[in-house]
């Protein structure tokens, strides 16, 4: 991966002073301040009093599962939609403004490409529109496409459509950019490479927001996570504290009694009607200290970690605060069923 500037101008600020946890802006320099945001589309509740800030150079993972409103977050970050209630700042500005738009860079989660160009006429095409582009061909071998230059867009495979996206978000020198899932379709190789290349732009002083279903993918990347699911921050805090919160154990156990109620137990499910069970809990070692104290009978004992995807998904699924306990997490409501844009 080249280490040739991508980034924003020398003059752009590197040092964030990174507030995670907390939420609306008190920041007059904050890049992206959204302020109890609420989006609906017809009785579909997106986005429900989100509050969310990005201070400059941070690089935040966006993480939910379908559905959760990420995008329409991002939509409304972008100035494509606006809110319904509460507000949202681009460097300060309105961003429906064009003029709070300069310094953006964007890759939606679909990105239709003229079929009959060529990939370098699409980089110069977009590029043009900037003052200081990074040159065609260093962004091309950067993110891996220089042999595709000429290439049309139309014969390029889903992956490759993909990496150019991407570099097409970078190639006017954004100050910041907003990714909707930019690794989606990618193979293992193509993936690092595009990892490399958003810390390559993080590192020159870059804000970045990405979102991703992918735990992974936001390990590997962010120093923050928000958790967004039906609408609603489940939790804005550090990489490890994120990580913290979702580092639970899995006892397999068969046992005769009801184990859910036993001390640290997060949450059990029965999984099958002989008595074995599995419970969730951070300390499994306590766990089973005391099962065997307490002369409650058990059988056929297995501990497992619980991988990350799993614990992530317990936090999404309803009942965050018995996994995560995130500080105010208001109600779930049902999200589905309207077809209207209501831009
Ligand atoms: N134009 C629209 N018309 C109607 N409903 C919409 C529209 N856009 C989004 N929604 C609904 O708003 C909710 C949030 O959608 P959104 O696309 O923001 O979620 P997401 O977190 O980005 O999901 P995914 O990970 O699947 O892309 C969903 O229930 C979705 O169906």
């Amino acid at each position: 991966m080249s280490s040739q500037r991508t980034g924003p101008s020398p003059t752009s600020p590197t040092s964030p002073s990174r507030r995670p946890g907390h939420a609306a802006s008190g920041s007059s320099t904050a890049v992206v301040a959204a302020d109890q945001v609420t989006r609906r589309f017809g009785s579909v509740v997106a986005l429900d009093d989100v509050s969310l800030t990005v201070e400059p150079g941070e690089l935040v993972g966006l993480l939910g599962p379908n559905g959760a409103g990420k995008s329409t977050l991002l939509s409304l970050i972008s100035g494509q939609r606006k809110p319904d209630a509460g507000t949202v700042r681009l460097f300060g500005g309105d961003p429906r403004d064009a003029r709070s738009r300069v310094g953006l860079g964007l890759t939606p989660q679909e990105t239709g490409l003229p079929a009959t160009l060529k990939v370098r006429e699409v980089v110069d095409f977009v590029g043009g529109h900037y003052p200081g582009p990074i040159p065609t061909a260093q962004l091309l071998d950067q993110f891996g496409l220089g042999e595709l230059a000429d290439r049309q867009t139309g014969a390029m495979s889903g992956g490759q459509k993909r990496r150019l996206a991407v570099a097409l978000s970078l190639v006017g020198r954004p100050r910041v950019v907003l990714l909707d899932e930019p690794t989606t379709g990618l193979d293992v190789g193509a993936r690092q490479a595009l990892w490399d290349a958003i810390r390559t732009y993080h590192g020159e002083g870059g804000t970045v927001l990405l979102t991703s279903h992918y735990l992974e993918e936001v390990q590997a990347l962010a120093e923050r996570v928000v958790v967004i699911d039906e609408g609603v921050v489940r939790a804005d805090d550090s990489l490890d504290g994120i990580l913290r919160r979702v580092s639970l154990r899995r006892v397999l156990v068969r046992s005769s009694a009801d184990l859910s109620a036993r001390p640290g137990v997060v949450r059990s499910e029965r999984r099958d009607d002989r008595g074995k069970q599995e419970l969730y809990t951070p300390d499994a070692d306590a766990l089973v200290r005391d099962l065997v104290t307490s002369g409650v009978d058990f059988r056929d004992l297995e501990i497992r970690g619980a991988s990350l995807e799993e614990a992530f998904e317990q936090m999404v699924a309803g009942d965050s605060r018995k996994v995560s306990a995130p500080a105010d997490s208001p109600g779930s409501r049902s999200a589905d069923s309207s077809t209207e844009d209501a831009r």
